[in-house]
């Protein structure tokens, strides 16, 4: 089966919000993405096939958006998830510690259009995923977690209930409920 039409979830947020790291968690891998403490370090889409020949899905690692991002990089994921019918979901990452910006609402804005076709039918789903949860004191946890949940569902609705991760724990932390969702977005 040719690469590209294997089913594919992509990952989108603000620059340097952890978005290589959680997919170098979720395969088990500590640098096979590269990753870095300076914001804007992914500079364009990367496809990464998972399982045996000849692969089950692609997960796709995209750069950030932001004060940091840069407009072709946005041009670059706009036209892949408004062309790729293999798509199944889009994972939006936010940073436990930063929450919310107006950036990170024009996001969700912009993917709550793309969610629905003009045939009323979804062509992928978004799920939230909240990383870096290792950098909130634990007292601050819960309000921390319940404002991010607010604020998304404010800009979309119909974002599913965020995740929560740190890939940055050792062991990561929530991974293993970002591979399951994962699988279950590809009907795997
Ligand atoms: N404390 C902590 N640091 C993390 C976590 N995840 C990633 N980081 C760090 O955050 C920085 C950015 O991580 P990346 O995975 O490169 O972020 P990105 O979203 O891919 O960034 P861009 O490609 O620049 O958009 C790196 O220094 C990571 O080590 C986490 O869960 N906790
Ligand atoms: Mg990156």
């Amino acid at each position: 089966m040719a690469l590209m039409q294997l089913e594919q979830v992509i990952i989108t947020g603000r620059a340097n919000a952890g978005k290589s790291s959680l997919f170098n968690a979720v395969l088990r891998r500590s640098n096979l993405l590269s990753t870095s403490s300076k914001a804007g370090h992914t500079k364009s889409l990367n496809f990464y096939r998972v399982g045996p020949e000849p692969g089950q899905l692609l997960l796709v690692d995209a750069p950030g958006y932001g004060a940091r991002g840069r407009p072709e990089w946005g041009e670059l994921f706009d036209h892949y998830i408004s062309t790729r019918e293999q798509l199944k979901r889009i994972y939006f990452i936010i940073n436990a510690k930063h929450g919310l910006n107006n950036y990170d609402h024009q996001m969700l804005d912009h993917l709550s259009k793309s969610l629905l076709t003009d045939r009323g039918t979804q062509p992928f789903t978004l799920q939230a995923v909240i990383t870096k949860v290792d950098l909130v004191p634990s007292s601050e946890l819960q309000a921390t977690l319940k404002k991010i949940r607010d604020d998304i569902w404010k800009s979309a609705p119909l974002c599913l209930t965020p995740l929560v991760t740190s890939s940055a724990m050792k062991p990561p932390f929530g991974i293993e409920a970002v591979r399951k969702n994962i699988r279950e977005a590809c009907s795997l």
